[in-house]
């Protein structure tokens, strides 16, 4: 008989509906106000996983993910994923309650035995839940010394990631991959700066123009995948090329003129379904970086077409190259040259950006 189970951590909700015993988590805070409350969940403190010998999978569901959609979606989904999976797995839901809880989830998942770590939202919960395979640098392991796989339900407002997979915005075909349950290991980009801190990367980090953009179309998720045209609109006001300083498996400094966009990619879409690295692969061992020199706003209204369909490298000023690292400066030294990775703010320059081959085992 399926139980189900209210838990809660760090300062947010999950909930864990389980055909077994359940896996049970810390009860600390409510559920998020306008999320429905299921009275037959309980809640309990201190962290266990299923007695059962099933493995457990969890989802880190955003449930404001797509503004919101991903929610619905998911309440939809849900009675279909009993069916498909529950005969085999444990299905544990953990919905998050605000930014970057999906890491606090992942961690303590993972640390916990979870078979698999599934992230159901867009690339933004996607970047938090890989973020959670790591702490202090390291991979995060369980009490066997083992990790977690990684899956995907993209249901979020680009989920770009999932079409390098040649996935639809949408999950049937992902819990068929979860019911295949083949995994194959993918590689990570990481980030580092000044501090000791580092940041993961699945998809794609970029700089300059195309990030400010990202900036800016977060604050328009409302109104679907047109929120990346509003944000580099937005974007551009203002906007100045710059000069950078790239160094290239720590090779010599080189300086790169008049940088409109430098973008470092794991995988081949952002931008809600821009292929603009189109030769990267998450299981080359690679880093595709594309760089945009001196390009006028009136580049983009002609050149828009090739970016979306990824034939853009052949470009004048557009300069690609496979990396296993590059480090970027601001010549200016202004500070004010904006970065995101898989469409998250992270900051500005300096950082450095390396790949880390066959990082997790992903089911795809
Ligand atoms: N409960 C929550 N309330 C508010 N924000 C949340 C919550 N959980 C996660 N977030 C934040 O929501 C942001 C966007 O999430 P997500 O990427 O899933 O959807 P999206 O932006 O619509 O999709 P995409 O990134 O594919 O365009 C993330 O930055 C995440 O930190």
């Amino acid at each position: 008989m399926a139980c189900y189970c209210q838990i809660a951590l760090g300062g947010s909700s999950w909930r864990v509906a389980t055909t077994a015993k359940p896996f049970a988590l810390r009860g600390e805070q409510p559920l998020a106000p306008d999320l429905p409350f299921d009275s037959t969940l309980s809640r309990s403190n201190g962290v266990q996983l299923s007695s059962s010998r099933r493995r457990d999978l969890v989802f880190v569901i955003n449930p404001r993910g797509a503004n919101g959609r991903t929610w619905q979606e998911w309440k939809n989904l849900l009675p279909y994923l009993r069916s498909r999976l529950g005969n085999n797995y444990n299905i544990c839901e953990s919905l998050t309650s605000g930014p970057s809880h999906a890491i606090d989830i992942t961690r303590e998942a993972i640390q916990e035995g979870a078979d698999a770590v599934i992230a159901v939202g867009g690339d933004g919960t996607l970047h938090e839940v890989v973020n959670g395979f790591f702490l202090d640098g390291k991979p995060v392991r369980n009490h066997d010394h083992r990790s977690s796989a990684l899956g995907l339900i993209p249901l979020g407002t680009g989920s770009d990631f999932a079409r390098t997979f040649g996935w639809k915005n949408e999950p049937h075909e992902a819990v068929e991959c979860i019911a295949r349950g083949v995994r194959s290991p993918i590689d990570v980009g990481v980030i580092s700066g000044e501090t000791d801190e580092s940041h993961y990367f699945i998809n794609v980090a970029d700089i300059h123009l195309s990030a400010k953009a990202g900036f800016y179309a977060s604050r328009y998720k409302r109104f679907g995948n047109l929120c990346y045209v509003i944000g580099a609109l937005q974007a551009f006001i203002g906007h100045s090329n710059q000069d950078l300083r790239i160094k290239i498996n720590d090779g010599e400094w080189e300086t790169f003129t008049q940088v409109t966009a430098l973008c470092i990619g794991n995988a081949k879409f952002f931008g809600g379904g821009m292929k603009i690295s189109p030769n990267a692969d998450p299981r080359s061992g690679n880093l595709e970086v594309v760089i945009l020199q001196d390009f006028k706003w009136y580049d983009f209204i002609l050149k828009l077409h090739r970016l979306y369909n990824g034939t853009h490298l052949s470009v004048k000023n557009v300069y690609s190259r496979r990396v296993q690292s590059i480090e970027v400066e601001d010549i200016s030294g202004s500070g004010s040259i904006y970065v995101q990775s898989d469409g998250e703010h992270l900051g500005f320059l300096p950082w450095k950006f390396c790949i880390l081959p066959s990082a997790i085992d992903m089911i795809c």
